[in-house]
C-alpha cells in the first residue's frame, strides 16, 4: 500500500511516500518558503545506484501550487515513481488540532472536514494550511483514501486534573477550553522506541520534543499524562518564535499601556518571541554560532531555553514519581549537543548523569548518551512523524477491511 504523507505548515509541505507494511521510504522532500521569495520544491528518491534529487526555485504562491509540483515530480518521467496518480492508494495528513472531537487517527469525510475548520480559531497557524493540504490532495489524488492523523491525539489519555484550567467550568463546557497539547505523534513515537529499547512497558519517560514548535510531554506505561502546551501551540517551552510561557499581565500590559491590538499581541507571542526575540535568530545553528563566539544575547537565550526545559523535566518527575530516560528528539534536541549539555548538567539529584563524550558523538539512530552508572537513561532518539503517520493510516485501513 502506498501512502503519501502530508505533514504542511504555515509556509512549508514536507512529505514522504511510503509503502507499507515494509515501511520503504519511496521518496521524500519538501516545499519551502511558500508565498514568499525564493520558494523552492525539493525532492529525493532512492535508487541502486543512490539518492536521486531533484528541486527546483521558483515562484510557489500556495499549498495548491507546491502540492501540484510535488504531485508532477511524482510522475516525471525521468525521477519519478508512479506513472498514475491512481497509484498513491492513502494520502495520510498531519493535522495539528483535533480538539476532543478527535482522539484517533480519522478517515477524512465532509463531516470531519467541517470538524477540523471548526477548529480553526484554536490553532491558526497550523489547521488552515493542513485543511488546504486535504483540500488540495482530494483534488489530484481522487481516488485515494484521504486520513487524517492529529498532533493532538496522543494527549488525549491526560487526565483532566492535567487538562483542565483554573478558570469557571463553563469555559470548559461550552466551549472546549482546556490543554490539548501538540507534537503527539512525535512523542508517541519516542516514547514506544524508548519503551522498546527499556524492554519495560511501565517505564517513567519524560520526551523532549525541540524543533521549531518545542513540547516536552510526560509518559507513564505508554500513555501521556502530561504536556507543555495547552489550548494552542503556543505556551510551555521557549521557541523558536514562540515565548512559551508568559505572565498573562504581559499581555494585558501590551493591550492596556502600550496600545496594541490582540492581533499584534497575537503576532508579538507566535512569530517575534522566543529565540528570535532575544536574539534576532530563530533558527539554532544561527544562535548556536554567536553563543561560541560568546554573544550576550545569546549566552542568555541559551541558558533560558535550557532552564524552561529543566523546570519541566523536574515538575513532571515529580508527577510521574519517579524517572527512568528523558528523550530529546526534533531538529535540536537530536542535533545540538550544547542544548542537551545545558539541560543535563546539574541534575544528578534526579539521577541524570550526562556523558559528555557520548554528547558530542554523532551517528544515526537512538543514542544513550548517559553515563553508565546513571539512574535515569538519556536518550537521543531520532523522530519520524512521516513514518507514524504512515503506519497509522495503514492500521486504520487493514482494520476497515476486516
Ligand atoms: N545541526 C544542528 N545543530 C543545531 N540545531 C539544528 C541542527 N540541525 C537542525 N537544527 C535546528 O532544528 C530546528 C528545526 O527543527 P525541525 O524539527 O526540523 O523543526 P520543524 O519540524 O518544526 O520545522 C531549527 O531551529 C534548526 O536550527
Ligand atoms: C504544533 C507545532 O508547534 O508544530 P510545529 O512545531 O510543526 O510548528
Ligand atoms: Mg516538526
Amino acid at each position: 500500500m502506498n501512502i503519501f504523507v502530508i505533514n504542511s505548515g504555515s509556509s512549508s509541505i514536507k512529505y514522504q511516500l511510503i509503502a507499507m507494511p515494509e515501511a520503504k521510504v519511496i521518496c521524500t522532500g519538501m516545499v519551502d518558503r511558500i508565498g514568499l521569495e525564493g520558494s523552492e520544491v525539493q525532492y529525493k528518491t532512492f535508487r541502486e545506484a543512490g539518492e536521486v534529487k531533484k528541486s527546483e526555485v521558483r515562484p510557489i504562491p500556495d499549498h495548491s501550487e507546491g502540492l501540484r509540483l510535488v504531485a508532477a515530480f511524482l510522475s516525471d518521467p525521468e525521477v519519478g515513481v508512479i506513472s498514475d496518480p491512481g497509484e498513491v492508494h492513502v494520502v495520510g495528513h498531519r493535522v495539528v488540532h483535533g480538539g476532543e472531537k478527535f482522539s484517533q487517527t480519522q478517515l477524512i469525510t465532509e463531516e470531519a472536514k467541517a470538524k477540523i475548520k471548526d477548529l480553526f480559531p484554536l490553532a491558526p497557524l497550523h489547521n488552515p494550511a493542513n485543511y488546504l493540504g486535504i483540500e488540495v490532495a482530494e483534488q489530484i489524488f481522487a481516488q485515494a483514501k484521504q486520513i487524517a492523523v492529529f498532533d493532538t491525539a496522543f494527549h488525549s489519555t491526560m487526565p483532566a486534573v492535567a487538562f483542565r484550567m483554573a478558570i469557571p467550568n463553563e469555559y470548559y463546557e461550552e466551549h472546549g477550553i482546556r490543554a490539548y497539547g501538540f507534537h503527539g505523534t512525535s512523542h508517541k513515537y519516542v516514547s514506544e522506541k524508548a519503551i522498546d529499547f527499556l524492554g519495560k512497558k511501565e517505564s517513567k519517560i519524560i520526551t523532549i520534543h525541540l524543533g521549531n514548535g518545542c513540547s516536552m510531554a510526560a509518559v507513564k506505561a505508554g500513555k501521556c499524562i502530561d504536556t507543555s502546551m495547552g489550548l494552542g501551540p503556543m505556551n510551555g517551552l521557549v521557541m523558536g518564535t514562540r515565548a512559551g510561557d508568559v505572565d498573562q499581565s504581559v499581555i494585558f500590559y501590551l493591550v492596556n499601556q502600550l496600545g496594541y491590538s490582540l492581533d499584534e499581541v497575537n503576532t508579538v507571542l507566535n512569530k517575534k518571541s522566543g529565540m528570535l526575540g532575544l536574539t534576532g535568530f530563530s533558527d539554532m545553528r544561527d544562535i548556536k554560532q554567536r553563543y561560541d563566539e560568546g554573544e550576550k544575547e545569546a549566552v542568555l537565550a541559551y541558558q533560558m531555553y535550557a532552564y524552561h526545559i529543566r523546570r519541566f523535566i523536574g515538575s513532571y518527575a515529580a508527577i510521574l514519581n519517579g524517572l527512568d530516560a528523558i528523550v530529546f528528539t526534533a531538529g535540536v534536541g537530536e542535533n545540538d549537543a550544547l542544548t542537551r549539555q545545558l539541560v543535563c548538567g546539574e541534575m544528578e539529584f534526579l539521577g541524570i548523569q550526562l556523558d559528555q563524550g557520548k554528547n558530542g558523538e554523532r551517528s544515526a539512530g537512538l543514542r544513550v548518551i548517559n553515563t553508565p552508572d546513571s539512574p535515569v537513561k538519556i536518550l537521543v532518539i531520532p523522530t519520524n512523524e512521516e513514518l507514524e503517520i504512515a503506519k497509522q493510516c495503514f492500521e486504520l485501513v487493514e482494520r476497515k477491511q476486516t
